[in-house]
């Protein structure tokens, strides 16, 4: 038997519809239902006219280690699976309370970048200690032989002032005098796959309001511009202070809405705090993937 999607019960998958300022998710409970995402599964859910529509499915599963309370994987709507989403993280902490999997405010989390740990804040907002983030460009990975806080990076026939940053996956950075006027859809894609990028990237275009505020928007590897990328933003934050533009604590306003970034420098890791919200319950039928009625073969 051949699967894109299945549940070892029933024909149909139940799903939450979440968000985190406006970077939207469909969240699968895989504690709960045997569920095996494919690719051609995660771009017909993602799907914004014949599907639920989303940026990203999460996958939340059992541990495999014994200091972990859960697994989370990220697909991206391409169907590509990730390593790292910020806004993701909050959106599976949320989750996870209100399916009633766990009860803890501190949640330990394993994903393909390594543990994460996830802290539910009393106004109902949510920290995640988001790592150390990688600055070395092999890590990132970025093509350069030397570590330094911006490189220059042809496209075309501009050179660009980028910063390369790892927050468990890749980002490019570059300053605008203003995210308005911001080439997010032309520039977006060519840095995105640009050959010194070999797993692409997600591009950040960040004006710089003041030392404690920034402005960004972000073309994300995989789906194109969102209305919030966590892990960008606090990629963005990282290359700031290296710049030394930008103070240890910094605001960060999307189109999406805010999120507040801290990193206290090399070798710390990013802490982001931010919102994360139900948008709706509901039941994803599993011949809708595999185009027949009896969701199996
Ligand atoms: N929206 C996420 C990032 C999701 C993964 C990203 N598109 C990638 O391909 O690395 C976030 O909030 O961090």
């Amino acid at each position: 038997m051949s699967h894109a999607l299945t549940d070892s019960a029933s024909p149909s998958l139940r799903f939450t519809k979440m968000q985190g300022l406006g970077n939207d998710f469909v969240i699968f409970d895989g504690v709960r239902q045997r569920i095996e995402l494919r690719p051609e599964a995660v771009r017909a859910i993602a799907d914004r006219h014949f599907g639920v529509g989303c940026d990203q499915i999460l996958l939340v599963e059992a541990a495999t280690s014994p200091n972990a309370d859960f697994r989370y994987r990220i697909f991206n709507a391409d169907g590509t699976e990730v390593a790292q989403c910020g806004n993701g993280a909050r959106c599976f902490a949320v989750f996870v309370r209100r399916a009633g999997l766990t009860n803890k405010e501190v949640i330990t989390v394993e994903t393909q970048s390594g543990h994460l740990m996830l802290h539910h804040q009393s106004n109902g907002e949510i920290t995640v200690n988001m790592g150390i983030p990688q600055l070395a460009p092999a890590d990132v990975p970025f093509r350069n032989n030397e570590e330094a806080p911006e490189y220059l990076l042809s496209v075309g026939d501009d050179t660009l002032r980028i910063a390369a940053v790892g927050m468990g996956n890749p980002h490019a950075v570059l300053r605008v005098s203003s995210v308005t006027d911001a080439p997010v859809a032309t520039l977006g894609p060519r840095i995105e796959t640009h050959p010194d990028f070999p797993r692409h990237c997600n591009v950040g275009f960040m004006e710089v309001c003041d030392r404690s505020h920034v402005q960004l928007r972000v073309w994300e590897r995989g789906v194109g511009e969102t209305l919030a990328c966590g892990s960008n933003a606090c990629a963005a934050i990282v290359a700031g202070i290296r710049w030394d533009e930008l103070d240890h604590a910094v605001a960060v306003t999307l189109p999406g809405g805010s999120l507040y970034i801290e990193w206290a420098g090399p070798g710390q890791p990013v802490m982001m705090t931010g919102p994360a919200q139900v948008v709706f319950d509901g039941v994803w039928p599993i011949s809708a993937v595999l185009g027949n009625s009896e969701g199996g073969s």
